[in-house]
């Protein structure tokens, strides 16, 4: 009994320390268990920071992550956590080195940017610090990134400060000026076919909102044209003194060949002629010398012959000479021919010129320029005969909204329409031309003082008249108009002034009107 008592107990305390061993065990997996996960979450964070630094380091995080879970024990991924391990050693010296390069790189910008004269002083001292704080090196991308933070700062900071000064570029009033004088220049310039296209691009550019840098191209577009035709009407004028050249050379040689040729003819001729006289005085001294008739007859006969040989000589040289003074005056004429094409041709090129440089281009009706010519013939006319010559200056009303409603190229046909207009309202022998923008000057002779109002007024009506359509809509274009007739002792340019004075009190009463400066 007593035995079994012992038993009892002993089998009690094994069971005791068994359970105490269960408890051990489980507490010992709680513990396994949580390491494990510990290590999986480690692994987790550091796979997140890691990721895309290397491919292979985030293959070798997600298989280790993945054996974490399916291990019995943690040993088995020992050989899994040394790869990682040596791969994040490697890793390191990897991100050590490029912070070392960014370093390298910020370093080498920084200098740049000192370069930069415009940087304001307070800006070149932060800049300066900046680069000594480069000095110290790097130990993650947390150091590096505000740097790279700040460097953009700089750059944005100079940019600022560019651009303001780019402001100080600001289109002033004298650049809107030089716009308005380069494209009335242009329209009163004859461009090459070749080159309108272009010319007609910058006319409208200026016409438009301009800005400086563009203003400046425009010049430099149209220096460049006007040099092009320059050289070419440099080059057309020397080929034609070069022929002229070559044709002066080619008479002179002719001319000097023909000289000598003739100095050994005469020479020769001389020396025939001596021949000649000396056959001549033979035979005169042999009718005086020799009694035998039959002797005479042979001396005579004999010198006769020798007459006759010079003299078939002197002929036959007599004909080179012709032939040869034939050939150089043939030459000679060949010659001048050609010249005179060349002249032509050059006159021609000449005279082509002179019209375009007197056509407005973009009405073809005269410009200015022919103007003042037409007005010194008319006024020369007048002061011959004393008849009646008026001047009439034309302004076409409210042009500026037309240009700013619907566009500068309506506004370029408007031009073209009226002037059309005017031309086709004229006789012969009256004249307009365009004086410059939207005004027009006409030169009316021969039409008395009663006649004239009503004369202008037609034109007027004309003009009125005409059934313009823009966008759509029908619009209504007049003209003002003052004349004034020229006196007795007044220069045409006065008078011009008094028709232009007319205009302007024409504008001011309402427009669409004519004024006749009493
Ligand atoms: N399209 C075009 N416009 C031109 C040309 N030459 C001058 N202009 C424009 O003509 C306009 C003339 O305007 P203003 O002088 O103010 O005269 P307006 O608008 O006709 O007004 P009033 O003369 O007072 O009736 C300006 O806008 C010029 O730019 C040209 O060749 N083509």
């Amino acid at each position: 009994m007593k035995d079994a008592m012992t038993s009892l107990s002993q089998v009690s305390l094994l069971q005791q320390k068994l359970h105490s061993a269960k408890i051990a065990l489980a507490e010992l997996n709680d513990q396994k268990a949580q390491s494990q996960s510990s290590l999986l979450q480690f692994i987790g964070h550091l796979s997140l920071a890691c990721k895309g630094q290397s491919i292979e380091l985030d293959n070798k995080l997600a298989k280790l992550r993945h054996n974490l879970i399916n291990v019995e024990h943690i040993d088995e991924v020992l050989p899994d956590l040394l790869e990682v391990e040596q791969l994040l050693k490697q890793q390191y010296h990897h991100v050590m080195g490029q912070l070392e390069d960014g370093r390298a790189s910020l370093a080498k910008v920084i200098r740049q940017l000192q370069r930069v004269d415009s940087v304001p002083d307070k800006l070149k001292k932060e800049i300066a610090y900046y680069k000594q704080d480069l000095g110290k090196p790097f130990h993650t991308y947390w150091d590096y990134f505000p740097k790279v933070e700040r460097l953009v700062g700089f750059f944005e900071a100079i940019m600022h400060e560019q651009l303001s000064q780019g402001d100080k570029l600001e289109v002033l009033p004298k650049h809107r000026q030089l716009a308005h004088e380069l494209a009335q220049m242009i329209s009163e310039i004859e461009f090459r076919k070749d080159q309108r296209d272009q010319v007609l691009v910058i006319k409208d550019y200026l016409a438009a909102e301009i800005d400086v840098d563009g203003l400046i191209d425009a010049y430099q577009t149209i220096l460049s044209l006007l040099l092009e035709n320059i050289a070419l009407e440099k080059s057309a004028s020397q080929e034609f003194l070069y022929a002229l050249n070559d044709a002066l050379s080619a008479v002179r040689e002719v001319v000097n060949d023909s000289y000598n040729s003739n100095q050994r003819s005469y020479q020769l001729k001389k020396q025939l002629n001596r021949e000649i006289n000396s056959r001549v005085d033979n035979v005169g001294d042999a009718i005086i010398d020799i009694d035998d008739i039959d002797h005479l007859k042979l001396q005579v006969t004999e010198q006769l012959a020798s007459i006759r040989t010079a003299l078939g000589r002197k002929e036959a040289l007599e004909q080179r000479e012709q032939a040869m003074l034939r050939k150089s005056m043939e030459t000679m004429r060949d010659e001048l021919n050609e010249l005179s094409k060349e002249a032509n041709a050059y006159k021609e090129r000449l005279f082509e010129q002179q019209k375009l440089n007197l056509l407005d281009t973009l009405t073809q009706l005269p410009n200015r320029a022919a103007l003042e010519e037409r007005m010194e013939q008319e006024f020369r006319n007048y002061q011959r005969h004393r008849h009646p010559l008026w001047v009439a200056v034309a302004d076409i009303d409210h042009f500026k909204s037309i240009n700013d409603n619907f566009g500068h190229s309506t506004g370029d046909k408007t031009l073209q329409v009226i002037a059309m207009a005017l031309k086709n309202s004229l006789r012969e022998s009256e004249f307009v031309a365009r004086y410059g923008g939207e005004e027009f000057v006409l030169l009316i002779p021969d039409v008395s003082a009663n006649d004239i109002e009503q004369l202008l007024n037609r034109v007027r009506e004309k003009v009125k008249n005409i059934p313009f359509k823009f966008k759509n809509q029908r619009i209504t274009v007049t003209v003002s108009i003052g004349a004034a007739q020229i006196l007795e002792n007044e220069q045409i340019s006065e008078t011009f002034e008094r028709a232009d004075a007319a205009l302007y009190k024409a504008k001011h009463e309402s427009r669409d009107r004519v004024i006749i400066d009493a």
